[in-house]
């Protein structure tokens, strides 16, 4: 079986083309999967966040389709980060530039662009559906929506928005102390517990400290993941409500750049004439490495005869983030 190690803002994956496999996974192995080989302590080459299944579109419309199995074998209705990387995949097995991916609630458009910096490929790729309501969110806080307010039972100082893009995320901006205090951690580990009655399917929750105008720092602890370099669709949803809460600083169609603790990104922010959100996320695509493995072995946690070729990206990405301003 082959994979290939990847990321996104240091987001990492495994990338597994189903369609090269003899017969795909069951269910309960890809979930299973994900599980060994994502393991952060006993997985392969210090595991990743999730891994990203490709496989075959509904219809020739599509390029193909991108299924999402976080680190603890859940599943994701969408990821930013991984998107970009499964569209360089399919970009350069295909030989296309403009296309759309499959993901569980849409096609979402794809175009390359110019590189971030030698040997950084960066895509563009749009993030949506967009909703604010509470039945789309699985959210249970006594309201229909949650802008820029208070749930009581997290925090009496940090007010949040609830927002499905469409995975479901809570945002707070806050200061830099909080930021990079504790508060995140404390919050997001209650609320992807699954046994609170706000979140009992859990949300990814990012820290948003207000840099510039235009310039936004996220920080974001994820639901089947914990804290993560950096998280796309956060970075999206946290971008949304940036231009929807700070409108002294910035607005619809303006580039916003998105500084992560694994790099930077920029967003737009779109909105169709019936009024609904969509946005563009714009960031590397960077193949770590490509590995070989056995299938049976790694079913079991078993990575003693993988064979790991890494490519030389890593560095050439270490050195764009080292000459990007934070
Ligand atoms: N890192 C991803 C989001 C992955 C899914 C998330 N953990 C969830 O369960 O919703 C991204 O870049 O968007």
């Amino acid at each position: 079986m082959e994979m290939l190690k990847v990321h996104g803002s240091n987001n990492d994956f495994f990338i597994l083309d189903q369609d090269n496999l003899e017969q795909p996974l069951t269910e309960a192995e890809l979930r299973k999967l994900a599980q060994k080989v994502c393991d952060r302590k006993n997985g392969l080459h210090g595991g990743a966040d999730g891994i990203l299944f490709v496989t075959k579109g509904h219809n020739a419309s599509v390029a193909g389709k991108m299924r999402v199995i976080n680190a603890d074998g859940s599943e994701a209705s969408m990821c930013g980060n991984g998107i970009r990387t499964v569209a360089r995949y399919l970009s350069e097995k295909k030989g296309i530039e403009n296309f759309k991916v499959e993901t569980m609630y849409a096609d979402l458009a794809i175009k390359k662009v110019t590189a971030f910096a030698p040997n950084v490929p960066a895509f563009d790729a749009e993030i949506s559906p967009v909703s604010f309501d509470a039945k789309d969110l699985l959210m249970h806080v006594g309201q229909d929506k949650l802008i820029n307010d208070f749930i009581p039972t997290l925090s009496d100082k940090i007010k949040f928005s609830a927002v499905a893009v469409p995975n479901p995320h809570l945002i707070a901006f806050v200061d830099h102390t909080t930021l990079i205090g504790n508060e995140l951690g404390r919050i997001a580990s209650y609320l992807n517990d699954g046994k609170n009655s706000i979140f009992p399917d859990g949300v990814n929750v990012s820290f948003v400290e207000v840099l510039a105008s235009n310039k936004i720092f996220v920080r974001t602890y994820e639901r089947g993941v914990g804290y993560t370099n950096a998280c796309g669709t956060a970075m999206s949803a946290s971008s949304l409500m940036y231009v929807l809460l700070h409108t002294d600083q910035t607005g619809l169609e303006q580039e916003i750049q998105v500084v992560n603790p694994g790099g930077m990104v920029k967003t737009k922010v779109h909105q169709y004439n019936n009024g609904n959100y969509w946005m563009s996320l714009i960031g590397n695509a960077t193949f770590v490495a490509h590995v070989e493995l056995v299938q049976e072995q790694a079913l079991e946690g078993i990575f003693t005869s993988a064979v790991w070729k890494a490519t030389k990206e890593q560095a050439a990405y270490q050195g764009f983030v080292n000459s990007i301003v934070k």
